[in-house]
């Protein structure tokens, strides 16, 4: 793991939460992204080497919804960036910790990510995530 690369937060609204952590953390938000495939809005905020990237469900089968729904606003999961994520996932699965998905998928803010089943990261939702650069 080379370091975290975001925390994310569920919020039920983006709007206002963008407002809140803007004057919560004296900076501006510098992206907003629709994910269709994860049925979420983000909003991204820098804190020095690391983001926090505010989620809202964007329909009611949105995982953000069914989190709200159970858990309330809040720190959903905290996503690590890695060197070679097909490797990572090798590694942590052989160790048993369970895939959410069997291979990388397109994440927001120009990323390849997998998720980690909480039950198996010790009531954590674990993102992996690997920078999608130019290189052929
Ligand atoms: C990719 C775009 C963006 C990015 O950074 O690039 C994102 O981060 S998108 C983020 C939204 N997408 C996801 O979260 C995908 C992965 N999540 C899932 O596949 C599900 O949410 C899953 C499997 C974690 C839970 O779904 P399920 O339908 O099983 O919901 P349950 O409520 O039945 O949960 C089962 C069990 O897990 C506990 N749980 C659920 N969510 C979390 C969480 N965020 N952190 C910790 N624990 C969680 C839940 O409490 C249940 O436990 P139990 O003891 O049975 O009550
Ligand atoms: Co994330």
């Amino acid at each position: 793991m080379i370091r975290i690369e975001h925390i994310g937060i569920a919020v039920a609204n983006l709007k206002d939460s963008i407002e809140l952590y803007e004057q919560l953390l004296n900076t501006p938000c510098y992206k907003t992204e629709v994910v269709e495939s994860e049925h979420v809005s983000t909003a991204f905020f820098r804190v020095g080497d690391s983001k926090i990237e505010l989620l809202e469900a964007s329909d009611p089968e949105s995982p953000i919804a069914k989190f709200i729904a159970k858990k309330g606003q809040g720190i959903h999961h905290i996503a690590y960036e890695v060197e070679n994520i097909q490797a990572e996932m090798k590694r942590l699965e052989a160790l048993g910790f369970e895939l959410l998905n069997v291979s990388p998928k397109k994440g927001a803010d120009n990323k390849l990510v997998c998720f980690l089943h909480p039950k198996t990261s010790g009531g954590v939702l674990v993102e992996l995530c690997q920078e999608i650069t130019d290189e052929a």
